[in-house]
């Protein structure tokens, strides 16, 4: 396989998992040519690591995207926020550069979901949505196609993630409460760092104005427990993972790199 020119944008907790899987030797199909972050600092921080590390090489501390865009990685790996997602991705199609993301949220408005699918088609590039902080895409996009189905998107966390919401309230420190309730459209839009993974099971299922989402906020809870369920007439199919951090969601970035390049696919 032919090496692949990779560039990072956000680097910050979970980028920092693509740094370590290099460096252990696992993404040996790729070099890390660029990074971009708000703060010019880490993408520094991040490229001095991959100029230093065995398995890295040349690489570049971009000052704005446009500096990122201008290297003309084949892959870009979208790892900050869901507003990052929408700035970069038509520009980085249209560039010739592939996503790899985990800021699904921001794909969550179907006329820009529209416009991002007919930009990569032209360009002969691909948005890849990283299964994240869950999985269960191939379930949901079979029974898609097989029938009409409900999904319903169901997490459970603790009262901290929460804090700097609009939901927030002191009563949620001591006693269990719902949230929220809505659908995937409005659930990313309040919780734009909280349920990217809600959209990106409603864009591979029914769609985020279709997937019913609630939130349940525990007490002393640790982590994250998302439950998904697709019910159509022949299929029954519930996912449900626990995550004690969101490490999970990094490493999802590299088992996608992996496959991109991967003789044999999963
Ligand atoms: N799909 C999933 O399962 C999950 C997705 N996420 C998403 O992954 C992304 C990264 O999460 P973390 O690493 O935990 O966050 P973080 O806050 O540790 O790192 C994000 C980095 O991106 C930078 N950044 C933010 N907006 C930017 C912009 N517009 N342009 C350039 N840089 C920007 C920040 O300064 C920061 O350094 C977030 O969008 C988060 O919501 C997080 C957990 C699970
Ligand atoms: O970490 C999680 O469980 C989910 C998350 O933050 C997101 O989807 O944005």
């Amino acid at each position: 396989m032919e090496t692949k020119t990779l560039a990072i944008v956000g680097c910050g907790k979970l980028a920092s998992i693509v740094l370590q899987a290099l460096d252990k030797g696992l993404l040996p199909d790729y070099k890390i040519i660029g990074t971009y972050s708000r703060t010019f600092e880490k993408a520094q921080n991040f490229a001095n690591f991959i100029q230093q590390s065995k398995n890295g090489g040349s690489c570049i501390a971009c000052c704005s995207l446009q500096d990122l865009l201008d290297l003309k990685p084949d892959y870009i790996a979208e790892i900050a926020s869901p507003d990052a997602l929408k700035e970069l991705v038509i520009p980085a199609l249209k560039n010739g550069s592939s996503i790899v993301t985990l800021s699904i949220g921001g794909l969550a408005d179907a006329e820009f979901y529209e416009l991002v699918k007919k930009t990569a088609s032209e360009n002969r590039t691909r948005v890849h949505i990283a299964s994240g902080a869950i999985g269960g895409f191939d379930v949901l996009r079979t029974v898609s196609l097989m029938e009409s189905s409900t999904v319903t998107f169901d997490t459970t966390k603790g009262p901290r993630p929460l804090r700097r919401t609009p939901v927030y309230d002191d009563i949620i420190e001591t006693e269990t409460r719902q949230v929220f309730e809505g659908n995937a459209v409005e659930a990313i839009t309040l919780f734009p760092h909280q349920v990217n993974v809600s959209v990106a099971a409603a864009l591979a299922s029914t769609g985020p104005e279709n997937v019913k989402v609630s939130i349940t906020s525990v007490p002393d809870y640790v982590g994250d427990k998302h439950r998904i369920a697709i019910k159509s007439q022949q299929v029954h199919a519930v996912i449900d993972i626990y995550s004690q951090t969101a490490q999970i969601a990094g490493w999802s970035i590299v088992n996608t790199l992996r496959n991109i390049t991967a003789p044999i696919a999963f």
